[in-house]
């Protein structure tokens, strides 16, 4: 997979070159592209911004610049998925993060202060997809630690980035509920005991007893994941807990 990032910020994406991503970039399972905006500007200010029309707080991003940014990199015979993270676009989740994972190319545009003038969006979607996307109900300075987490999420996906690949099936999300409580040695620790059921070796007890506490800390914390499960996900004991 080739990941493209144009940011103002280069060395904020930097992280992403480390760790798990850093091994899947050693190992060519992805290819990281960061790129200054700024490249793009002409004047010796190298503004990327002006003020809005119709007023208002804030900066808004030029649209020459990210046009001539974007008419680069994402230039080439098959057009990228544009991402484009801000936190007025639609939720990334792990379903998102799959459908990127089967992607062969990612361009990532990290807009700052008030956001990219539209045109530029509209006119990138006259030759590519482009999603904008939100990783929460929060304002960030800017795009870029959004395109972090984005990253990590799809790039942990990619066959062979992961040691075992059994934990990207098995995390939480993989079956629309809330991953439920982790136990290792030792059994007990500060008085707590490890729960009876794990250490019994009856694997059916223990995939059962897994899933209820799942279906419970999904109804504590997240009931709007149980309510958005598909007909049928739930079997007559889940709807008894
Ligand atoms: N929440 C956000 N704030 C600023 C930029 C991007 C954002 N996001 O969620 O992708």
């Amino acid at each position: 997979m080739r990941v493209d990032v144009i940011t103002i910020f280069p060395e904020y994406v930097e992280p992403l070159r480390a760790a798990l991503l850093g091994r899947a970039i050693e190992r060519g399972l992805v290819s990281l592209g960061v790129h200054d905006l700024r490249n793009w500007t002409h004047d010796v200010h190298r503004a990327v911004d002006d003020s809005p029309y119709g007023g208002g707080p804030g900066m808004v991003m030029k649209p020459q610049v990210w046009g001539d940014a974007l008419d680069e990199v994402c230039a080439g015979d098959e057009p990228p998925r544009l991402v484009v993270p801000t936190p007025a676009g639609i939720p990334f989740t792990q379903e998102k993060a799959r459908e990127y994972a089967a992607l062969p190319r990612l361009v990532f545009a990290c807009g700052r202060y008030e956001g990219i003038d539209q045109r530029v969006i509209d006119d990138a979607a006259r030759r590519m997809v482009v999603d904008e996307v939100s990783i929460g109900d929060y304002v960030l300075v800017g795009g870029e630690v959004a395109v972090l987490a984005i990253v990590e999420a799809v790039a942990r996906l990619l066959p062979g980035v992961l040691g075992n690949p059994r934990s990207a099936e098995e995390d939480s999300f993989s079956d629309g509920l809330l991953e439920g409580p982790s136990y290792t040695r030792p059994e007990v620790w500060r008085e707590l005991a490890v729960p009876d059921v794990l250490r019994s070796g009856n694997h059916a007890a223990i995939d059962r007893w897994r899933r209820d506490r799942a279906l419970e800390r999904t109804l504590d914390r997240r009931p709007d994941l149980l309510a958005a499960l598909p007909e049928g996900a739930l079997d007559q004991r889940d709807q008894a807990l």
